[in-house]
């Protein structure tokens, strides 16, 4: 059973706003949660609990809130509810393998067979994984405690970034606890007993896609997009038709019924999609092995302010594995008004950088205490083992 926090709970009953602390615990396993409503005024020590069921797949965004709406609720004495409240942390809980990862519960975006889920079940051989609609879902998933960690495709060598994805990172509060490097490699699929030859287009993920651009311009083969490598290959098979294929992986063949009618299609063979596991809590640096952290900050305005700012690495000799800017939603011009020929406009950007040192490090922790003159924000995304395994 996990707790948390959930101040300002609204009694789904009397619709009453409680000033008081709520709790809510979730079973993840049996796919319960119990909302505790706990008083905490010395007149009024009852506790209020609230059961219900986890929904599946894409009632995920159903905040806890709705989900109480619908459900019985019944009152227990303050003092039996003692022994639920949370157990303090101890320093395995803060540590993220306990070896036993049958329990871990990671959200992906797609459906079964989407190489979302094979990276997750690179990093967790025995986790459960849960199918989500939207990456949103996915993300809100673990912010609700429905499951315990997401899994998020952030760049491949072939498409480079995917931009979407950085840009969920800092709408959300997630930390990045895991890297997983995963060898991409794309099939062309098939109804059964269909011939290469026959197929006249391909559905599947936009980044698939585009990693096999050139083969399939070869072969002559329109391309559809779909939401995923895996519902594109269930797409084919319930629609029968011997003149479309996907692009997806063994594993989507099996899953879906289907024929491999080639290995390997995409442009390069050394094709990876570097994923991150995201989680509620951070996993607290150590420096027993080489580590990666992640930060996102902007800069003020200013000739040379980006070098100095990288130069805050350079000077302590320390890697930079990544680099990517985004334009700040928020504020996306400056406008600086300083001659007399007008103002000038700058577009603000935001800046991502992955660097190869643990946050426990102090050369790290002076970096970032360096770029603390020239930025005016910075944020750590996360600080976690670098996938050195292919
Ligand atoms: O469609 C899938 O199977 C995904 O997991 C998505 C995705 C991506 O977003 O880049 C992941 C890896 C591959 O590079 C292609 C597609």
């Amino acid at each position: 059973m996990a707790l948390r926090c959930l101040p300002n709970w609204v009694c789904p009953q009397t619709t009453h706003r409680s000033p008081l602390v709520g709790l809510a615990e979730f079973d993840s396993k049996r796919r319960r949660f119990c909302l505790w409503e706990c008083s905490s005024s010395a007149s009024q020590r009852a506790v209020t609990a609230i059961e219900g069921e986890i929904p599946y797949g894409r009632e995920l965004k159903k905040s806890s809130e709705e989900m109480g709406l619908t459900q019985e609720t019944r009152s227990v004495a303050f003092h039996r509810d003692l022994s639920m409240l949370p157990k303090p942390l101890t320093a395995s809980n803060l540590y993220s393998s306990d070896g036993d990862d049958s329990k871990v519960q990671i959200s992906f975006q797609g459906i079964p067979g989407a190489y979302s889920e094979t990276a997750a079940l690179k990093a967790y051989p025995n986790c459960e994984t849960v199918p989500c609609e939207q990456f949103e879902a996915a993300f809100q998933a673990v912010e609700l405690w429905l499951v315990d960690k997401a899994v998020l495709p952030i760049e491949n060598s072939i498409g480079g970034s995917i931009h979407r994805n950085y840009d969920l990172l800092l709408r959300h509060r997630l930390h990045i606890v895991q890297e997983v490097q995963l060898p991409v490699n794309h099939c062309l699929l098939g109804v059964p007993g269909v011939k290469k030859e026959e197929i006249k287009c391909v559905l599947s993920h936009p980044q698939a896609l585009d990693q096999c651009v050139n083969s399939l311009n070869n072969l002559g083969i329109q391309r559809v997009s779909a939401k995923d490598t895996a519902t594109a290959a269930q797409t084919v098979s319930s629609s029968g038709k011997r003149d479309v294929g996907a692009i997806a992986s063994v594993r989507a063949a099996n899953i879906y019924g289907l024929d491999i009618l080639a290995e390997n299609i995409q442009d390069d063979a050394n094709n990876v999609t570097r994923f991150l596991i995201l989680a509620r809590e951070p996993m607290i640096p150590r420096t027993d092995r080489p580590y990666k952290t992640s930060i996102v900050f902007s800069l003020e305005e200013g000739p040379g302010v980006l070098f100095k700012a990288l130069a805050v690495f350079a000077l302590r000799s320390i890697n930079l594995s990544k680099i990517e800017s985004r334009p700040q939603r928020r504020r996306p011009l400056r406008v600086v008004d300083g001659s007399n020929h007008g103002s000038a406009k700058y577009f603000d950007y935001l800046f991502y950088i992955d660097f190869e040192a643990s946050m426990a490090e102090i050369r790290a922790q002076h970096a970032l205490g360096h770029l603390q003159e020239f930025a005016s924000f910075i944020r750590i995304l996360g600080c976690y083992p670098m996938d050195l395994v292919r």
